[in-house]
């Protein structure tokens, strides 16, 4: 039992004060709390540390393997603070927090990446480094903080040193706290100098916090549902990523509000070596269809640069080669159907996969929010989702021979990415995906989705 008193309280000033996600329809939601994201991202950063709400990456190895959501106790909530598991604690270890407080999305994006790369190297192996959301109950989306979590199960003096070490350049956007465990069980957050003038505070577990910190994410940083906040964050990392600037003029030429022509776009998706470009090449030539993929030709020469950066950023180069892609789409549809190889659907099933800490269980519930199609993006006619065993998907990837990405390793190696990724894009709503088994051989697989098509479009 984790949920004491303080911590239903919480949730309660959580559900009073936090955005009416019920009371308005959802796009004027996100719409907006995107606009305020990206214009007032972070009134709050360093002082309030005491008064966030935690978010910490699942992690089976150090005893949850679903996320840990803590939050600072205040003195009037003592009396109900006695049920406080910390597992990563049991054993005598330490764990520390490091907070990113750079109120510049991009920039603390890189500080972000950065970081943490630089605790992977100098950290001892031994130290877990975990996912760290934090928000503050009374303006969830303006306060949102990335951070990590660090477990270190040999209390070694040296790891407090190096981190003190490293943080001493990024002071002015960046804070670090201990966590140990009092004399009676009870949990003490301690910040680890840096200047700080504030003292230690107790923190308790709480259940998860609504919103989620991991759905907010979503919402205001990992996928974007409308082309202004794509463009906002394409604009602030163009000093650093020239590239950014073709693509933001490249949107300036398109008319991205061009509706669609009269006939049919079918757009096919799928995890790699599913079987799209092969299914996709043969419905071009039986429907004397045009063929187009999403990231669009004029931009996949700067996919690379892209997928090096942080997720904030690779993800704003994606979600624009959507709304390039939607003006040929929306031309080529005057004149003949149009398949399309991925789309939206991608961009966010991949996103919410990777930034949805835990098991299957832990991606927010059918119908949230973060699975509503962007409002101002041209919408498909049809979503072909294409599935296959994981077995066969091995052996179509190796059998195809191509050199692997970063993504697809991890696709392989991890089941549960696989799952989620997948369950992901079966919950994406308006429009829903039509799910094909493409097990079978190419021709059946083809005449299969010919049959769907015919159903379901006018050809
Ligand atoms: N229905 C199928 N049965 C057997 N092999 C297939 C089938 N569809 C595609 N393949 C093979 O699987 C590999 C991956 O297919 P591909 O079309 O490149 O997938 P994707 O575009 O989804 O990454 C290719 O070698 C392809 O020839
Ligand atoms: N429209 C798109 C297309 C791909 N993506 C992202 C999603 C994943 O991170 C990768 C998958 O691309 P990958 O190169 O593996 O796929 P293909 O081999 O091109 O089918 O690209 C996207 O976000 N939006």
């Amino acid at each position: 039992m984790l949920l004491g008193r303080s911590a239903a309280g919480l949730l309660s000033r959580l559900v009073a004060t936090g955005p009416a996600v019920g009371l308005i329809p959802r796009s004027c939601f996100i719409a907006k709390t995107h606009s305020r994201i990206m214009s007032t991202y972070q009134s709050h950063c360093g002082a309030d540390w005491g008064h966030r709400v935690f978010a910490v990456d699942a992690s089976p190895s150090l005893g949850h393997p679903e996320p840990f959501y803590f939050t600072a106790l205040h003195s009037k909530d003592q009396a109900s603070a006695n049920c406080n598991e910390w597992p990563m604690l049991a054993h005598g270890g330490t764990a520390l927090s490091v907070g990113i407080t750079d109120p510049h999305p991009v920039s603390a994006a890189r500080l972000h990446r950065a970081l943490g790369q630089q605790l992977a190297q100098v950290l001892p192996a031994t130290c877990q480094l975990l996912r760290l959301l934090s928000y503050l109950p009374q303006e969830p989306h303006t306060s949102l903080q990335r951070g990590f979590f660090i477990w270190d199960p040999h209390n070694c003096s040296s790891t407090q040193h190096k981190l003190k070490h490293l943080l001493r350049e990024h002071r002015q956007h960046s804070n670090c706290c201990t966590y140990t465990e009092g004399p009676q069980g009870e949990i003490w957050q301690t910040p680890l100098e840096l200047g700080s003038q504030t003292g230690p505070s107790r923190v308790v577990r709480v259940g998860e916090p609504d919103p989620s910190p991991f759905a907010l994410n979503i919402l205001l940083s990992a996928v974007y549902y409308s082309l202004s906040s794509a463009r906002t964050v394409l604009q602030e990392c163009s000093a650093c990523i020239p590239e950014a600037t073709r693509i933001l003029e490249l949107l300036d030429q398109c008319d991205t509000g061009t509706k669609k022509g009269r006939y049919p776009v079918i757009v096919i998706e799928g995890l790699d070596a599913t079987g799209k470009s092969t299914l996709t090449e043969s419905l071009r030539d039986c429907l004397k269809a045009t063929l187009l993929r999403s990231p669009p030709d004029c931009i996949s020469k700067w996919r690379k640069t892209f997928d090096d950066e942080p997720s904030l950023i690779k993800r704003a180069y994606y979600a624009a080669g959507n709304y390039i892609g939607a003006c040929e789409i929306a031309k080529a549809s005057m004149d003949s159907p149009v398949i399309v190889d991925r789309y939206w659907h991608s961009t966010a099933a991949y996103a919410i996969a990777t930034e949805i800490g835990g098991n299957l269980p832990s991606l927010p519930h059918c119908g949230h929010d973060i699975y509503q199609w962007p409002q101002d993006l041209l919408r498909p006619d049809l979503v072909i989702l294409l599935t296959v065993s994981d077995e066969e998907r091995m052996l179509r990837m190796r059998g195809r021979g191509l050199e692997e990405t970063k993504e697809e390793k991890e696709l392989e190696s991890n089941t549960m990415f696989r799952l989620k990724v997948e369950e992901a894009y079966k919950r994406i709503e308006n429009p829903q995906c039509v799910i094909i088994d493409a097990s079978p051989p190419k021709e059946s697989v083809l005449k299969e989705t010919l049959n769907v098509i015919r159903k379901r479009c006018a050809v």
